[in-house]
Formats: C-alpha cells, sequence, structure tokens
C-alpha cells in the first residue's frame, strides 16, 4: 500500500464531523435496519449487535447530546451516588433523581398489590427509612461492586467462610494508574457472576478500561446492553465525566472516551421520539470545567461541575420500559 493510499481520509466524510453523527448513524441503522424481537420487558425492540462511538475529551469537551436535552445533572448524581457505594434508592430520591425509581415501585406493587403512585412511593421513600430500607434497596448493583466487591476468606473449618475486607475497585485503579501507568489491567468491573441473582437489574455499563498514553487518561467502556433513546446519552455523559474526574486524580490530561455497545437497541414505543431526534442537526459543543481539586475521587459534589456551551435543542420525552 502506498503512503497516499494510507494518508487518504475515508470516502464521504467531511474534514470535522460533529461527534453526535456517530450516534444519529447508528439510530437510523437499528431503527430502518435492527433485528425487530420481542424482548424481556414485553415492549419490543429493534436491536444491533456490535457498536462503537469515540469522543475526544481535549479542551473540556464533553458528550452531551445536542439533538434533545439531556439532563446532565441527574446523570452526575447518579454517578456521584455509584461512588459512595449506595445501592438504595433513597439517596436519589431525595435529590428528586427518579431514573431507579420505577424497578422498587415495580417490585413493591406485585408484592403488596397496592397501586400506589410514583411521586407517593418516592416520597415515602424519602420520609421513612425502614420503610427505604425495605423497599428502596436495588441489591448489590453498580456502587456496591464499584467500592466494596465482596470477598470471603476461609474460616476455621474445612467448607465455613467468614467475609472478608471489601475490594474498592475505584481506589485500586487509581493507584494502579498511578503507580503502573503503563499497565493493560485498569479495569473496574460491575458483572459480579455470583451476585447478579441478587441484583433489580445486571449491570449494563459493566467494564471501564483505562489507558493511559502520553500522558492522557482515556476510557474504554463495554456496555452489554444500550437503551439508545434514553440510557445512551447518560451512559456516555457518565463514562466522560468519570474518566475526567480519574484524569484530575491522577494528574493527567483527559484523553478520549471510548463507548462500546453489545446489544444496542431502540424500544418499538420511541418511534416518536427517534423521528423527532434524527430531523434535528447536531450543534455546538458542551465543555465543562471542574471547578475544584477535592482529595480524593469519593469528594465530589455536584457543586463542582460546571457545564458551559450547551444550547440543546428541546427535551424529548420517550417511555421507560421496566
Ligand atoms: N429500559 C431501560 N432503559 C434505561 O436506560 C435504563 C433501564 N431500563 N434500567 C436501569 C437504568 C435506569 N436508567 C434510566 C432510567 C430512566 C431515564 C429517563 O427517564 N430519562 C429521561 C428523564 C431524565 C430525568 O428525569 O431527569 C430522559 O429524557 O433522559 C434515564 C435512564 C438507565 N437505565
Ligand atoms: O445504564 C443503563 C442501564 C440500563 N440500560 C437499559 C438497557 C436495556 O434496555 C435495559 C436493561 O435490560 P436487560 O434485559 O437487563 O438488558 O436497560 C441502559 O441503556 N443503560
Amino acid at each position: 500500500m502506498t503512503t497516499a493510499t494510507l494518508d487518504a481520509a475515508p470516502a464521504a466524510t467531511c474534514a470535522n464531523p460533529h461527534w453526535e453523527h456517530q450516534y444519529l448513524d447508528l439510530m437510523r441503522r437499528i431503527w430502518t435496519q435492527g433485528d425487530e424481537r420481542v424482548d424481556r420487558t414485553g415492549v419490543g425492540t429493534r436491536s444491533l449487535f456490535g457498536a462503537t462511538i469515540r469522543f475526544d475529551l481535549s479542551g473540556g469537551a464533553m458528550p452531551l447530546l445536542t439533538t434533545k436535552r439531556v439532563y446532565w445533572k441527574t446523570a452526575t448524581r447518579e454517578l456521584l451516588w455509584f461512588l459512595t457505594g449506595d445501592t438504595n434508592i433513597r439517596a436519589l430520591c431525595a435529590q428528586g433523581v427518579e431514573i431507579w425509581t420505577d424497578w422498587p415501585l415495580d417490585r413493591y406493587r406485585r408484592e403488596t398489590g397496592e397501586a400506589i403512585e410514583r411521586k407517593d412511593f418516592s416520597a415515602r421513600i424519602v420520609a421513612d427509612e425502614a420503610f427505604a430500607r425495605e423497599w428502596g434497596d436495588l441489591g448489590p448493583v453498580y456502587g456496591k461492586q464499584w467500592v466494596d466487591w465482596p470477598t470471603y476468606e476461609p474460616a476455621g473449618e474445612e467448607g465455613l467462610f467468614r467475609r472478608g475486607p471489601g475490594v474498592n475497585q475505584i481506589a485500586q485503579v487509581l493507584e494502579s494508574l498511578k503507580s503502573n501507568p503503563g499497565s493493560r489491567r485498569h479495569i473496574i468491573e460491575g458483572w459480579n457472576v455470583a451476585e447478579l441473582p441478587a441484583m433489580a437489574l445486571p449491570p449494563c455499563h459493566k467494564t471501564y478500561q483505562f489507558h493511559v498514553s502520553d500522558g492522557k487518561l482515556s476510557c474504554l467502556l463495554y456496555q452489554r446492553s444500550c437503551d439508545l433513546g434514553l440510557g445512551f446519552a447518560f451512559n456516555m455523559w457518565s463514562l466522560a465525566l468519570l474518566t475526567r474526574m480519574m484524569a484530575q486524580q491522577c494528574n493527567l490530561e483527559p484523553g478520549e472516551a471510548v463507548w462500546t455497545g453489545g446489544d444496542v437497541h431502540l424500544y418499538l414505543n420511541h418511534g416518536s421520539l427517534v423521528e423527532e431526534q434524527l430531523s434535528r442537526t447536531p450543534s455546538g459543543e458542551a465543555r465543562m470545567t471542574i471547578l475544584r481539586r477535592p482529595e480524593s475521587v469519593f469528594d465530589y459534589r455536584i457543586e463542582d461541575f460546571d457545564v458551559s456551551g450547551y444550547a440543546p435543542q428541546g427535551h424529548i420525552a420517550a417511555p421507560v420500559a421496566v
């Protein structure tokens, strides 16, 4: 192959397309060519297997969709909640974040037969600690696995075990990024096989791998299952946010956020969102400044993040499949 061939830009790409075209192209491809199937929720999806979206984080840029308004503070509160290790929705509901409420609510309705409204359920979770303990926990989901992955050690007699100290994967990866940046083992894993049955939902954004090159920190997320109409916007934001926080904590510049999806799908009841979003043109670029450098990765607060230049088109509501 000649140098000229290697240097040639791929056909049909303009010099510097907006990153969001990767998302819109994927959305169009799934909606027009995806395999239509019945899914766990009964809603039905069109689905495609295997996709990648890349985003350059340099200069403070953040992957916030502009073809609909994305509530990045909600997604940020969720990420900060994961980092506390909490798995009870109470702290989220207390901040007005209801993105996880439907799963405990569904269990409550099934087990009690009570036709309680979501807002009343959420209010009770906040007001009543004992109620929250009984009904608000999602099981050992992301937060638990990230900062307190359970271990067991032999206890005396053969066959008996006791709990060992939990593994804080976030702290361990930060340590390995600092002490051994070239490692290929900077991984945060949510897929704890033994504990899957106890989780309200098995993790979707299950594996984060970090990579240091040329003083920059990149992160690749493998998401086994992606609701492209709703979840993706949050998952892509949180991937970038976590990368920025980790980079700040180990004095590296942010590199790239690489998102990979396994089963990437659109729910059949998201047709009007898909049509509306595909009719819009991406514009502008959100940037984020982290206003302070907290002592540790576990000390960030919502006020630490300032987003500028975000002028999205209107929010598009869509139902969530439970
Ligand atoms: N079907 C499905 N899609 C998901 O994206 C998803 C799940 N289930 N289950 C677990 C979590 C919960 N997540 C959710 C749930 C709801 C929204 C949602 O309703 N988003 C709206 C409003 C956000 C807000 O209230 O601030 C949106 O327009 O983005 C987003 C992510 C992501 N996950
Ligand atoms: O962060 C998340 C969490 C969940 N999702 C979506 C992906 C699927 O539509 C459902 C999960 O259902 P499974 O049957 O367990 O795959 O939630 C997401 O996109 N992002």
